[in-house]
């Protein structure tokens, strides 16, 4: 697949319409915007654009409709502002005639971001990009616009209009997070980079269960170290009695019903590792147990589970991490996933983690080296990606190029 970049087509003083993923969590009580990260991710790209003169229209989503964190993008515009040090104006319409007016008198060099792009119906079609590229949003929008850049890697997974819908009627290219998620992520599928070590753990159980079910299926993984929800599912499948307690945890959450899944995989041979302690929750305290005798409720992996893991990690080449071993939210049980992370960052591996909960941990680490690790801004994307699953976005962007080199 062929997936052009900004240095492809470098646009200069031209009308540019960027797709990014400013898609932030929002505190429910106060709509505020809990983390900024994302929108950090997307400065060097909004920077390279307008320093060539170009006039840069963002389009973004943020929630979905009926969720509390469905919002419209006027906070987002003033946090651009701020780490891009310039004015942003925020546009509440996203093709209307206020839209459409707004684009056609910009300035070059200036930035406009446009509302929440899911405020409009056609954007939450799942279609193919032929039939996106007929919408409404892509015909009215279209006509402004020298070029398209896709930098939503987070959302690349979506065959939504905004995502698909473009390339087919604009010249277009990855932008630069999209660019270095895609090399980041290939060394995962490239055989050289061996061994390769996956660190699956938190509570997207099914998730996690595809993306190794593919990882088996393709032989990408060495070995497979479990925690989270997902640890719990193997322990089981194992035959391991983890207690009432936990059965009914899992029960509530579905995961029961994926034993049989799990016990395939595992009957498959695949190089997976369950803990073998775990930290318990029993009448308010912490204890540690052997996963052979848990009488409390699982909360996180042990200190002999960490140690053995850690001895994988030395030895390791490529180290994905997605997923927190315990629940992170409560301090007592944050320490595995920490040990995990640093003990994986000052290795010899090429680290990528992945995943909200994940990605606050590293938050608190400062600064980290991009030679050794690549924090992705995927959450389903990701996932689907390391299960080897084609992005529709990233499909889009390879048929536009296509087309152009036909010419
Ligand atoms: N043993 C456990 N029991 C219950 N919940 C757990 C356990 N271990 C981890 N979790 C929960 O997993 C959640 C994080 O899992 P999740 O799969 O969402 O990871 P993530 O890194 O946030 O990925 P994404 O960004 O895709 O959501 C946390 O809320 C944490 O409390
Ligand atoms: O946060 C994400 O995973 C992306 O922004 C995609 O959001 P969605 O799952 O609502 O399409």
């Amino acid at each position: 697949m062929n997936i052009p970049t900004m240095d492809d087509l470098n646009f200069t003083d031209s009308k540019v319409l960027v797709r990014i993923d400013i898609n932030s969590p929002i505190d429910a009580k106060t709509g505020k915007l809990l983390d900024d990260s994302r929108i950090r991710a997307h400065i060097e790209t909004i920077k390279e654009l307008t320093s060539k003169g170009n006039g840069v229209v963002l389009v973004s989503h943020q929630g979905r409709p009926g969720d509390s964190d469905f919002t419209d993008l006027e906070q987002h515009s003033k946090l651009l502002e701020k780490y891009l040090g310039m004015e942003v104006e925020f546009v509440g319409d996203v093709m209307g005639p206020y839209a459409r007016e707004r684009i056609k008198n910009m300035k070059s060099g200036s930035v406009l971001l446009l509302d929440n792009v899911r405020f409009v119906s056609e954007e939450l079609i799942e279609a193919s990009p032929l039939q996106h590229s007929k919408s409404f949003l892509i015909r009215r929008l279209q006509p402004f616009f020298q070029g398209y850049i896709n930098d939503a890697f987070a959302t690349a997974h979506r065959s939504q209009a905004s995502l698909v819908g473009f390339p087919l009627v604009l010249k277009s290219s990855a932008g630069r997070v999209m660019e270095k998620e895609v090399s980041a992520l290939a060394k995962v599928f490239n055989e050289e980079e061996s061994p390769k070590l996956f660190i699956m753990g938190g509570g997207k159980v099914l998730d996690s269960l595809r993306i190794i079910e593919n990882l088996v299926k393709r032989r990408l993984a060495d070995r497979i170290l479990t925690g989270g929800l997902i640890a719990e599912l193997f322990a089981v499948a194992k035959g391991l009695d983890l207690g009432k307690e936990n059965l009914q945890v899992l029960e509530k959450v579905g995961v029961l019903s994926l034993v049989p899944r799990a016990r395939k995989v595992l009957l498959s041979g695949a190089p997976i590792e369950i803990p073998v302690d775990f930290k318990v929750e029993r009448e308010g305290k912490v204890y540690e147990e052997p996963a052979s005798k848990i009488n409390g409720v699982i909360k996180d992996v042990g200190s002999t589970t960490v140690g053995i893991y850690s001895s994988f990690i030395r030895d390791a080449k490529i180290i994905v991490m997605r997923g927190p071993m315990g629940v992170i939210e409560d301090e007592r049980f944050r320490e595995s996933s920490r040990s995990l992370l640093m003990n994986s960052l000052e290795s010899q591996g090429y680290l990528i983690v992945g995943g909200g909960h994940m990605i606050s941990l590293i938050g608190g680490l400062g600064s980290l080296d991009n030679s050794k690790v690549h924090v992705s801004t995927g959450g389903g994307a990701l996932l689907l990606f390391l299960a080897g699953e084609r992005l529709p976005a990233l499909e889009a962007l390879d048929m536009s190029f296509r087309e152009m080199l036909k010419k």
